[in-house]
């Protein structure tokens, strides 16, 4: 498990992370989401031990990074995939890790394996593509078979097999019942692959709960009604109490009642339904509500707080 108690990193005037506090559970995905400079990968890295907090701590395990007996057993973690020597071979990379931590031989050939990279074990990094630094990185992150892995924007440059390859890995990870914790900016891949989400905004937490309720909390969520007669049946709908908008080919955009209740009101008021589908809202336009603050205050002030 990796937890943060009101933790807080400031640099001169900026706040970067502000009172942060986030619990990330076992045997689920949680998307760790976020405008560009919101403050994910300073936490991610005080998480880690890479940056020292001015308030508050981080716990993986229990224990802050830094006192941990043996870090790469206890969480793996991909930041930058290209912070890699290129003139060593893939197998080189993961073996002077290996070497180093304690770990051994045999993880090595394992985590190639898992990552797809043995038949290119043998070639050096400096070659390799941007989806293979990835899955290099992620083999890393896996060396010693921790509970926890943190992975700052994994799908990144991947192309669609790669991705599907990430999505299956991560929740593989979940379901052996590993604590997952995943950057991405790409909000459809997001939807498919976490099970609960933590938004942050300016450095501070705007929700941190599970990914069905986060969509289903966004006020898009409403029911295209399409009907011979709009104009009498919005009126039906509206004296209902229902939320009534007309869509550019004439259909109604309803909120705030349910479809059962909405194909009552039109049979009762004699108006034939031609079609009667809820529209859900997608992550990203949850996202979007969520953030709407956050980035307005960004983009008002220059960035700057
Ligand atoms: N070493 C540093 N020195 C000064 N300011 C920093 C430093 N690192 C981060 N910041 C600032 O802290 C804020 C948060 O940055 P951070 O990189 O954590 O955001 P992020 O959510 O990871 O952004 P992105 O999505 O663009 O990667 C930004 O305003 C950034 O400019």
């Amino acid at each position: 498990m990796i937890e943060t108690h009101e933790l807080t990193k400031r640099y001169g005037s900026t706040t970067a992370v502000d009172r942060l506090s986030l619990v990330v559970k076992p045997g689920r995905v949680t998307g760790f989401l976020g405008p560009n400079g919101s403050g994910k990968s300073t936490t991610l890295r005080m998480i880690l031990g890479l940056a020292h907090p001015t308030g508050g701590h981080a716990l993986v395990g229990g224990r802050p990074y830094s006192e941990l007996r043996r870090p790469l057993h206890e969480v793996g973690a991909m930041l930058d995939p290209g912070a890699v020597h290129p003139g060593r071979t893939a197998r080189d990379h993961l073996r002077s890790i290996a070497l180093t931590t304690g770990i051994s031989a045999a993880r090595v050939g394992a985590v190639l394996e898992l990552t797809g990279l043995t038949p290119v074990a043998r070639r050096r990094v400096g070659g390799f593509s941007l989806g293979m630094r990835q899955r290099l990185g992620i083999a890393a992150a896996l060396l010693g078979d921790p509970p926890a892995v943190i992975l700052d924007e994994p799908v990144n440059g991947l192309d669609p097999e790669g991705i599907q390859w990430i999505r299956n890995l991560l929740r593989g990870m979940a379901a052996e019942g590993r604590a997952v914790l995943v950057s991405s900016h790409l909000m459809t891949e997001m939807e498919q692959t976490a099970d609960h989400l933590i938004v942050i905004g300016r450095g501070r937490l705007i929700a941190d709960t599970g990914m069905a309720e986060f969509v289903r909390g966004a006020s898009r969520t409403d029911v295209l009604v399409r009907v011979d007669d709009p104009g009498r049946l919005a009126s039906v709908l509206v004296g209902a109490g229902g939320d009534v908008a007309s869509e550019a080919d004439g259909a109604l955009a309803v909120r705030g009642l349910a479809p059962r209740r909405i194909g009552d009101l039109a049979a009762r008021a004699d108006v034939a339904v031609h079609e009667l589908a809820v529209r859900r809202a997608t992550l990203e336009q949850a996202y979007f509500e969520a953030t709407e603050n956050a980035v307005e205050y960004r983009a008002g002030d220059g960035g700057r707080r």
